[in-house]
């Protein structure tokens, strides 16, 4: 075990640029010259500089760094420049060299774009993904042709691997894992497990001698995990699939809080191992972006949404082109509040000629999240990414990996539980050097997610709410009269009235009722420390309806809590997945 050197040891923190060349790391000239004609990059970041020498030796290797910093090239460019440069030329009728595993299918599609671009020159090496929610079909038909790097989901990849005969693969030479953590916390682990041992790249004791069919190739496998937040997990599938990898990005604690002795072996030329026994706890302080503003917001549970469409039409009147993600715990808030933005109007100067027919949130909304249409959900990652002024409501399916480019803002709606989703919310915004600003929602009684987060060395600063909730003139008076608490802000008060208002059209009250049961269910479903801090019996759930909108708290045994069930439960019988796995991987 390796833990690898920075080049730039004298950069400041926060820098992101390594100050050497692409072809200095060992990159072949045509392919530098793919990344600056096709992607624009003229110098490596840190992480390239590091990892990309390392990664070419053939080395496994186990990245961890800050999101937004180049990852995905880190580990493209290296298996490019090896494919490129095989002889005789790689054919498709090949099958697979590569193999990208990610948590989700926005990040596969998202993989399959930067890949395309960097292969324009290498027509010959082909890419190609296979993910949920596609036509498994022509996906055979893709993979029969042969796909040279193929990115894909876990449970789609396991399908053609049990299922898809003319799948060629003994050529496999790299197995990637981005997103690592994401991927095993969806609850994929067995999937992996069982891809691995299909694939031939277990290691130790249960490796399948017979996996690599020797070839016209040279070459050993090389298997690679990258993730800007590491757990336990990853130390579990580092096990099973990595021998003695080089640790990139760790600290120095970090690298020897992995359990990697027994399983990994060690270098000759390393310093001392730690005990086979050893697993790290993981509480090292994760990497966050420089550049990046963190600010929180307590709200009192009914004044929630009204809070929300404030700061909303306040950051959007304030900037002529803003770009915003809105993190949910559940895809039915997500639906509700995407129906309420797109429509709800609000006319506190009652007849103003100007404010008629406007929109509260003047805004372009889209939404994304695992219950939509594969369709509707890559128009909606398609279009986001092209706009310069935006709004994005999402579940944490938006959470890992994806780059959409100049979002400002992140707000977290609905606290992300683990820390570790904290980060990569808000790694949507600051990415490679840009200015970013982050806001979470907490109420008084969750207020202890600051220490938790704090843990992981993230502090948050108090957002000044009292000063753009006095910034609304209301009936023509600019000063407001005194109050006790945000709830009885008279612009607050006006707004939740207009809002219940709005609601009681059925459509929106069926939505907001589905929201509401799904909501309280997922706030149940908080773990470990987290169930201390978020702890329904501590919810006032009249007051959590009035944050849909509601005038009355709707029964959680009620007919949509009851028919929320039975679709849920349709739905596992459809897919034929177990419940609990299922539950975890919705969002
Ligand atoms: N050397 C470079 N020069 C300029 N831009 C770069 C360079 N490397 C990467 N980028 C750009 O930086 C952004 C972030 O890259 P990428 O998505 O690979 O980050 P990441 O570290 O994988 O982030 P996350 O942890 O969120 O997945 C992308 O827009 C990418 O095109």
């Amino acid at each position: 075990m390796v833990a690898a050197k920075r080049k730039n040891t004298e950069t400041e923190e926060g820098e992101i640029f390594s100050s050497c060349s692409f072809s200095s790391l060992g990159l072949h000239s045509n392919l530098c010259e793919q990344l600056e004609e096709r992607l624009g990059f003229k110098a490596p970041t840190l992480v390239q500089a590091q990892a990309i020498p390392v990664i070419l030796s053939g080395r496994h290797v186990l990245v961890n760094a800050a999101t937004g910093t180049g990852k995905t090239v880190a580990y493209l460019a290296p298996v490019i420049h090896h494919l490129h440069l095989y002889q005789p030329r790689i054919q498709r009728s090949d099958g697979t060299f590569a193999l990208v595993l990610v948590p989700t299918r926005e990040l596969c599609l998202q993989v399959h774009e930067i890949l395309h671009k960097l292969l324009h020159r290498f027509h010959w090496i082909v890419p190609g993904y296979v993910m949920g929610g596609e036509n498994r079909n022509k996906e055979k038909a893709r993979l029969r042709k042969g796909i040279t790097i193929l990115v894909a989901t876990p449970g789609r990849l396991l399908d053609h691997l049990k299922n898809t005969s003319s799948f060629l693969h003994t050529n496999l030479r790299w197995i990637i894992f981005d997103e690592a953590d994401r991927i095993l916390e969806l609850g994929f682990g067995k999937e992996i497990e069982e891809i691995l041992d299909r694939l031939g790249s277990m290691q130790h004791g249960s490796a399948n001698e017979d996996g690599v069919v020797s070839t016209k190739y040279e070459f050993q496998r090389q298997n690679l995990l990258l993730s800007a937040t590491l757990n336990e997990k990853v130390n579990h599938l580092a096990k099973m699939s990595l021998e003695k990898p080089v640790m990139i990005g760790m600290p120095e604690k970090k690298t020897q809080s992995i359990a990697l002795h027994e399983h990994l072996g060690s270098d000759t030329d390393d310093e001392p191992q730690p005990s086979a026994k050893t697993t790290g706890s993981f509480s090292e302080d994760y990497k966050l972006p420089a550049q990046l503003t963190q600010r929180y917001v307590k709200v009192p549970c009914n004044a929630r949404l009204a809070v929300l469409l404030s700061i909303l039409k306040h950051l959007f009147e304030r900037e002529t082109s803003e770009k915003i993600v809105l993190f949910f715990s559940t895809c039915d808030a997500v639906d509700f509040h995407y129906s309420l933005i797109s429509e709800f109007q609000f006319r506190p100067h009652s007849g103003l000629e100007a404010e008629l027919n406007q929109l509260f949130v003047r805004c372009k909304t889209f939404r994304l999240h695992g219950n939509m249409k594969q369709e509707d959900r890559r128009t909606a990652f398609e279009t986001f990414k092209k706009e310069k002024s935006a709004l994005l409501l999402s579940t944490d399916v938006c959470a890992r990996g994806l780059d959409f480019p100049k979002v400002k803002c992140i707000i977290q709606y609905d606290s992300p539980g683990e820390a570790t989703e904290y980060v990569h919310r808000v790694g949507r915004t600051a990415r490679l050097g840009e200015r970013g600003d982050s806001l979470l929602f907490l109420q008084p009684i969750e207020m202890d997610y600051l220490k938790e987060l704090a843990k992981h060395g993230v502090s948050l600063q108090e957002y000044p709410l009292l000063k753009v909730l006095d910034s609304f003139p209301l009936f023509g008076h600019k000063h407001v009269r005194k109050f006790l608490s945000i709830d009885s802000h008279p612009w607050v008060m006006s707004l939740q009235k207009a809002l219940e208002a709005f609601t009681e059209k059925p459509d929106t009250k069926t939505l907001a009722k589905n929201a509401f049961c799904s909501w309280v269910r997922a706030y149940t479903a908080h773990r470990g420390e987290l169930k201390r801090i978020f702890m329904v019996k501590k919810l006032h759930l009249g007051h959590v309806a009035k944050s849909f909108a509601l005038k009355e708290q709707p029964s959680l045994v009620g007919k949509s809590f009851q028919n929320q069930v039975k679709k849920r439960k349709r739905d596992e019988k459809q897919k034929g997945l177990s419940r609990k796995r299922k539950v975890s991987r919705k969002t």
